[in-house]
């Protein structure tokens, strides 16, 4: 089923056709969660806290002890909070509300972003890939790549320049801490940025707004289903509503991240680079079923063009040095072009098996 074809879930619920239950289409099947084990709701004190300020104080024993932390958080979780990160509170407000803005337009306006292919710069849709879907999320979406060119939907009117300025900021944060994770590798500062081609301006970002509009049947129903996200980084916010869920040691960790952080995603990508080193987290969005829960990622990655595959420092590419862990540092992955990666992920279901399958070296 093509997107044009489909109701958005916003329009489904404002039709009050689903006041009481949601379409069958809707019902998640929960043997589909393969990954469910425990649910432990106080282990989401324990979520990594990484205060981005002491990266960038100047003061070289707090820089040496947050990139300690820093590489922890990127070997046990994959994922950390971010705080001080020095992105506005006031600008974090303003891409809520134009994101909401966006949302509210009448129909017609953001059918004509109506998904198409995966590279359409404006892409609005529903669920994940209504054509290959077989459940349907309880979810709408605005994808926007931003970087190296930035577009904006024509409304609503201030959506372009707080969406710019917000993108170049995030980009920033993100170009930091990949200094910051370079470096925990034993790599230098600049090496991550350099080999992605981010220091040259190409690195590739998307900006992706999620609109979970209230849910009668919020136990049924998925937002996102278990996955895993392509690039190096997302940098993710939300309006102040809970619902992301993160996999940790085979348990479901609830976020409930502090007012203005970030939550930091590593992706598959950052896998692929560190040859398994960094994990990429699986994570899902769960509905509610009394207020609307957006959230807002921008999606950090290599140039489009990049082959990615492991940093030659962090591999035994000889498989012949005794001394060494072998199974540890064998290449775990093949290269692959960053732009067939996102393909590859686009044209398969989002349902908890990594696309990382497809690179692995068996
Ligand atoms: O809404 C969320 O909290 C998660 C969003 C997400 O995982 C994504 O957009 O890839
Ligand atoms: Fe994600």
């Amino acid at each position: 089923m093509s997107t044009a074809s489909m109701f958005s879930v916003k329009q489904l619920v404002e039709s009050g056709f689903c006041a009481k239950s949601m379409p069958s289409k809707y019902v998640f099947p929960r043997s589909d969660d393969n990954s469910v084990v425990h649910y432990i709701p106080d282990e989401a004190k324990v979520i990594p806290t990484i205060d981005f300020s002491l990266l960038t104080s100047g003061n070289p024993d707090q820089r040496s002890k947050v990139i300690s932390d820093l590489g922890n958080a990127c070997r046990e979780w994959g994922f950390f909070m971010l705080i001080n990160h020095g992105v506005s509170q006031d600008l974090m407000d303003e891409v809520i509300k134009v994101s909401e803005d966006f949302f509210d337009l009448k129909e017609e306006d953001k059918r004509d972003y109506a998904g198409k292919t995966l590279f359409d710069p404006i892409r609005w849709g529903t669920s994940f890939n209504v054509s290959v879907d077989k459940t349907l999320f309880w979810r709408d979406y605005l994808k926007i790549h931003v970087h190296p060119q930035f577009n904006a939907p024509k409304k609503p009117v201030e959506f372009s320049e707080t969406l710019r300025e917000y993108c170049e900021r995030s980009r920033k944060v993100a170009s930091e801490l990949l200094k910051g994770i370079s470096e925990s590798l034993g790599l230098g500062k600049n090496y991550i940025n350099k080999k992605m081609k981010i220091e040259s301006g190409l690195s590739h970002q998307l900006l992706v707004i999620n609109l979970y509009p209230p849910c009668p049947e919020p136990d049924v129903a998925m937002g996102l289903p278990p996955h895993t996200d392509h690039g190096l980084l997302t940098l993710l916010m939300q309006n102040q509503l809970c619902g992301l869920q993160v996999l940790h040691d085979s348990r479901w960790v609830p976020v409930n991240p502090l007012p203005y952080s970030f939550l930091v995603i590593s992706g598959d990508h950052m896998e692929i680079l560190t040859n398994g080193k960094y994990k990429s987290v699986v994570h899902r969005a769960l509905v509610n079923n009394n207020a609307t829960r957006i959230s807002v990622g921008t999606g950090h990655g290599p140039s489009l063009d990049t082959i990615v595959s492991p940093v030659e420092e962090l591999v035994n590419w000889e498989g012949d040095d005794r001394d060494c862990d072998r199974d540890r540092d064998l290449p775990a992955y093949r290269g692959i072009r960053y732009r067939e990666y996102m393909e590859l992920q686009q044209s398969n279901q989002l349902n908890g098996n990594s696309c990382l399958d497809h690179v692995r070296i068996l």
